[in-house]
């Protein structure tokens, strides 16, 4: 099962994995032929109803796939209208193929005949809002007539993800009640609710594009260009205390993962060289040199006002620290990352705070987890302790592995280079700003292929001799999308 946001990021990584849409649509196209003749032999009338997206260019594919047939694909609308350019190559490649076309300015100009076969590629997952018209009237026509109708990805005006009807239920719109339904790659949530006979059809899509990270995931961080300050995240970084660059690094990784404030609170024996690393942070002193319980209320206070806190970069593992981190979280209950040496005391509290924490191999073990040096097994031990803890787990390795203790995501950016000192801190300052915006298990995903996408800059230019204070700036870079 595919929800439709997915589907777009796992076809953008098939497409950075050497398989392009338009290959993709070239087997969409052969599955719905195929489908077609599964019910009608060669020689019947298939019409093809087809719409300017790329539903419509699985269609104009189909038709070259179905010589043995009688086919006519009528588009609805005019061919300058047609929107994306390998639908438009599909649409010109008909005329060598011989392949009759008709365009249908308006429904007055429709009349379907008597086809034995109606293919429905009107609409796809691109519809918003109810069929206007010339679809309306061919959706009509389409159920109104006896033919089989053959629906492309899903019947058109549906919503594939809730399989209601995208102009609502109180509309009269119409929409195509479709008979079959072949569907590509995987199941759709809306589809089951149908009338309607369901095929998968396998497009190619290769599994790596669903198993990891790539460009695709990106496509969550579209962000609102109206957004006022503060609207796209304050996160508020706790630590500090034996080490400064920790917290520093963490505060900036977030300012540049596009957090909009973000504020450190730290030993005021640190606060001035924190400061001092970006004069774009909020540093909040606290007193003493080190994190002890006797600070929870001030930092309680603190973290209210900010959509996630980042708890851990350079913290130290003294008792105090640690008792610190166990009151915090007992009381907290917002967003969290939780790295470094706050992350022993995570499996021990009872909170209800929404964890995302973040350890290398070594930490997880330390907090009870299992490893495995397989990487199948290694994510299911991930995916197993993630949901035995109750909190997202992004667990660093060279291949991460990022579960909800649901789902799963591998990552595999990166390079060895990164094993220096402080990359960790600037994933967690990544993580938070990007789990203001997504949610726990996407930020975290995302987080890990962008930190890791910086690393890969970083090393291209340094090598070996990368290190931590490389990364943060190449992470605007880096969250673009290719
Ligand atoms: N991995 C994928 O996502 C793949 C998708 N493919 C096909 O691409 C389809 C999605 O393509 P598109 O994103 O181009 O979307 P559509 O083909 O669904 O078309 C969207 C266009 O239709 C028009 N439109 C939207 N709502 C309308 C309404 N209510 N009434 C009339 N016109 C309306 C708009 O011009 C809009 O741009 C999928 O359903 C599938 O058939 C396949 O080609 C292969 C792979
Ligand atoms: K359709």
């Amino acid at each position: 099962m595919i929800p439709t946001e997915r589907m777009a990021a796992v076809d953008a990584n098939a497409a950075a994995l050497g398989v392009p849409r338009k290959q993709l649509m070239e087997s969409s196209g052969n599955a719905v032929a195929r489908e077609v003749r599964a019910v009608a032999g060669p020689g019947a009338e298939v019409a093809l109803l087809c719409g300017r997206g790329n539903n419509g260019g699985d269609a104009f594919v189909a038709a070259r796939f179905l010589s043995a047939y009688d086919v006519t694909v009528s588009l609805l609308g005019r061919p300058e209208s047609i929107r994306s350019d390998i639908a438009r190559e599909n649409w010109d490649a008909l005329g060598a193929a011989e392949v009759p076309t008709e365009t249908v300015a308006d429904s007055a100009a429709l009349s379907l005949g008597e086809p034995d076969v109606i293919v429905d590629a009107m609409l796809g997952t691109g519809v918003t809002g109810a069929l206007r018209e010339p679809e309306r009237t061919a959706a009509r026509l389409a159920n109104e007539s006896d033919a089989t109708v053959v629906a492309v990805d899903v019947p058109s005006g549906v919503d594939a993800d809730t399989g209601e009807p995208t102009g609502g239920e109180t509309d009269a719109a119409p929409r195509v009640e479709a008979d079959r339904v072949v569907t590509f790659h995987d199941e759709k949530p809306g589809l089951g609710a149908l009338d309607a006979a369901v095929t998968v059809a396998d497009i190619g899509i290769p599994p790596a594009a669903e198993r990891y990270t790539g460009p695709g995931d990106l496509l969550a961080l579209g962000r609102d260009p109206e957004s006022h300050k503060g609207e796209n995240g304050e996160v508020l970084v706790v630590g500090g205390g034996p080490y400064t660059g920790a917290p520093s690094l963490s505060a900036r990784a977030a300012l540049r993962a596009g957090a909009d404030l973000v504020r450190v609170a730290c030993p005021e024996t640190v606060a001035r060289e924190v400061q001092g690393y970006s004069a774009d942070l909020i540093v909040r002193g606290l007193p003493g040199d080190r994190f002890v319980p006797a600070h929870v209320d001030r930092v309680s206070e603190l973290a209210a006002g900010n959509d996630v806190v980042v708890l851990g970069p350079g913290l130290g593992d003294d008792e105090g620290a640690r008792e610190f981190v166990r009151e915090f979280l007992a009381g907290y209950e917002g967003r969290a990352v939780v790295d470094a040496d706050a992350l022993r005391a995570v499996p021990d509290v009872d909170t209800d705070a929404e964890l995302i924490c973040t350890p290398h191999r070594g930490e997880l073990v330390g907090m009870g987890g299992e490893t495995a040096s397989d990487p199948d097994e290694r994510a299911g031990l991930v995916r197993s302790f993630a949901d035995e803890i109750g909190h997202t787990l992004l667990v660093k390795g060279a291949v991460d592995v990022v579960s909800d203790g649901d789902a799963v995501r591998l990552n595999r950016t990166g390079d060895p280079g990164m094993t220096v000192g402080g990359t960790g801190d600037v994933l967690a300052g990544a993580v938070g700003a990007l789990a203001a915006a997504l949610d726990p298990f996407r930020a975290a995903a995302v987080g890990a292929y962008v930190n890791g996408r910086a690393g890969d800059a970083a090393a291209s230019e340094s090598g070996n001799g990368l290190v931590a204070t490389d990364l943060p700036d190449r992470l605007p870079e880096a969250m673009r999308d290719e």
